[in-house]
């Protein structure tokens, strides 16, 4: 690592300190100024950054961030859908959440990367979304934006996150003829769900940004062919992985009943990943199992 990755390892473990050290991740002044310098220092390109030279304290510093990346969103996702839903239009006054343009801009990447590996005329007919939360931005914003007749399943692990996002949806008659939601542990759901040939679209990270999300590696994704990654050098932070369920996987680990089960990927330094709440995938099937 050269003299400006070990700067740029300084900077984030000195805002790390300086979170770690808050009462509390609500949304409020010093809270959004903090994870703005952190997402600011760790957004330019960083290609000599090489994550596994990194300390062990900075591993965990690492991880800890992640985590705590993971819950401030949580809680200010949880802060404006409440505010939303309380209005009597909340879908039309998304641009409230201070990171809508990002969803949108993210959103339309996706949407775009996706497009080049669907079927020609194809507007699949279902999509699963995991870890969808209080706020379902991506959701909304495909649906009605880029994927109008698709069948959408947002899959959430907490329950009141899924109460906030039915609230905002239902007061849209046609989004909510299409969206569904959830409250289910994702680890608890198995590949068997998804048919061969359907796409696998995860979020990860590159870069310095893998201070804030968990990378995915392609090899991480048993059972799945990759057919591409897309890291954005924007303001985009996630990069895009997409992946295609195989036919005939080679190489899964089965359980008893000779099912691979469809895993987050999760390396030791990342076991915080399958939890974390800035890792979604998005499953969709043009064939139906
Ligand atoms: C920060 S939210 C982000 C989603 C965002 N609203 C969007 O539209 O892209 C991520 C959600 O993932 C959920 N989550 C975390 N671990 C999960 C798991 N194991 N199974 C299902 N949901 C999970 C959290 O409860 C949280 O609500």
């Amino acid at each position: 690592m050269g003299c400006q990755e070990e700067l740029l390892v300084e900077k984030v473990c000195e805002i790390y300190e300086k979170i770690s050290r808050l009462e509390t991740l609500k949304p409020s002044k010093d809270v959004n100024m903090l994870f703005t310098q952190l997402v600011l220092t760790c957004m330019p390109p960083s290609p000599n950054l090489d994550l596994t030279k990194l300390s062990k304290t900075v591993q965990e510093i690492r991880s800890k961030l992640i985590r705590l990346c993971g819950e401030a969103e949580g809680l200010l996702e949880t802060h404006f859908s409440s505010l939303l839903g309380s209005l009597d239009n909340p879908l039309d006054n998304l641009n409230l959440f201070p990171y809508f343009s990002n969803y949108l801009k993210l959103s339309h990447l996706e949407f775009t990367i996706l497009r080049r590996h669907l079927a020609a005329s194809a507007c699949p007919a279902r999509a699963a979304f995991v870890g969808s939360g209080p706020l379902p931005l991506t959701s909304i914003v495909l649906a009605k934006n880029h994927l109008p007749t698709t069948a959408f399943h947002n899959y959430d692990i907490d329950p009141l996150a899924n109460s906030l996002a039915s609230r905002l949806v239902e007061t849209d008659p046609d989004l909510s003829k299409h969206m569904f939601f959830h409250t289910t542990n994702i680890l608890d759901v198995y590949n068997r769900y998804m048919a061969p040939g359907a796409i696998l679209m995860i979020r990860s990270a590159h870069g310095a940004r893998a201070f804030l999300y968990p990378v995915v590696d392609s090899c991480d994704l048993r059972g799945f062919e990759v057919l591409s990654v897309f890291h954005p050098t924007d303001e985009v932070i996630n990069s895009v992985v997409i992946a295609r369920k195989l036919k005939f996987p080679m190489h899964l680990s089965l359980d008893h009943e000779g099912l691979a089960p469809l895993m987050l990927p999760c390396k030791c330094s990342d076991q915080i990943q399958a939890f974390c709440p800035l890792n979604h995938e998005v499953a969709i099937e043009e064939h139906l199992s």
